[in-house]
């Protein structure tokens, strides 16, 4: 469904030309959820803004359904890590998840559905009528999740959406995030930093490399569907599966050739 081609992006400007991401190629299946994760910097937000239409690749390409990816598409949504931007102070929390239905020229009634039934999906029912500032932080960004459901996209970006909340929301988000997934049958597209929520969220874990970027490692996560934070965690596979994710972003953090693979890791 969606397909990243050999891309490659080189910021240039100001004297300085950066290449931010070399050679990346994947693939993510209809109703997928993939997590990439990788050392600070190597790209990934850069990655996800070219996935989104949002920046131009200096080459390769991304394709939704076959089709090159020049403009931010329809069917995608996007979740961006800081909520306290994403979101109008002066608009209603119902009216921040209306605005982008109204641009898409949806007709009153089915506005009102769709803000509805997001804002009863991310449990702020309650919320409809109060500002973004009145909320907290991770309030704000269930908000944000929210208005990327009532968009009804196919695929769901999401750029370290979690960073900002403390650990207990956090957990609380990761579990709306799978929640909804299973729900909406959307494919999610996941960035984070976060080794332990990429194995957690993910059916897999797509790893980069540090600069110049290219994939270092796709993972299937062996996991039951079935995850919840306790259990889920605590299941040896799971430590077994962060751990050989860990020591490949270090590993690449070093630029280290690839270690063996996890089956042959006595795992
Ligand atoms: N607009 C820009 N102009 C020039 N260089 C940029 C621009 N945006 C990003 N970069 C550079 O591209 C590289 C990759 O940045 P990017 O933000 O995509 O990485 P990241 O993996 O998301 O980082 P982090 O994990 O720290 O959030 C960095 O060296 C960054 O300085």
């Amino acid at each position: 469904m969606l397909d990243v081609r050999g891309l490659r992006k080189v910021y240039s400007g100001g004297g300085r030309r950066v290449e931010a991401v070399r050679d990346l190629t994947f693939t993510l299946g209809a109703g997928e959820l993939v997590c990439v994760v990788g050392p600070s910097g190597c790209g990934k937000t850069t990655l996800l803004k070219c996935v989104a239409g949002l920046l131009a690749p200096t080459s390769g390409e991304v394709l939704l359904h076959g089709r090159q990816v020049t403009a931010p598409p329809p069917a995608m949504a996007v979740v961006f890590q800081e909520y306290g931007r994403s979101l109008f102070p002066w608009m209603r929390v119902g009216e921040n998840v209306e605005l982008p239905l109204r641009q898409k020229g949806l007709p009153r009634a089915r506005r009102r559905e769709l803000v509805t039934d997001a804002l009863a999906a991310v449990g702020l029912s309650d919320a409809e009528a109060a500002y973004p500032w009145q909320l907290s932080g991770g309030m704000q960004q269930r908000v944000a999740i929210a208005r990327a459901v009532a968009f009804e996209p196919e695929v769901l970006l999401m750029d370290e959406p979690f960073a900002a909340v403390d650990a207990q929301t956090r957990a609380d988000l990761e579990d709306l995030v799978r929640d909804l997934w299973h729900k909406l049958g959307v494919t999610i597209l996941f960035v984070t930093h976060d080794i332990d929520e990429a194995v957690y969220l993910g059916q897999r874990v797509i790893v980069l490399s540090s600069s110049p970027t290219v994939v270092r490692e796709e993972l299937t996560v062996d996991l039951p569907d079935a995850r919840d934070q306790l259990h889920t965690r605590g299941d040896p596979r799971f430590t077994a599966l962060r751990t050989h994710v860990l020591e490949q972003v270090r590993a690449a953090k070093k630029g280290l050739p690839l270690p063996s693979p996890i089956r042959d890791a006595g795992t």
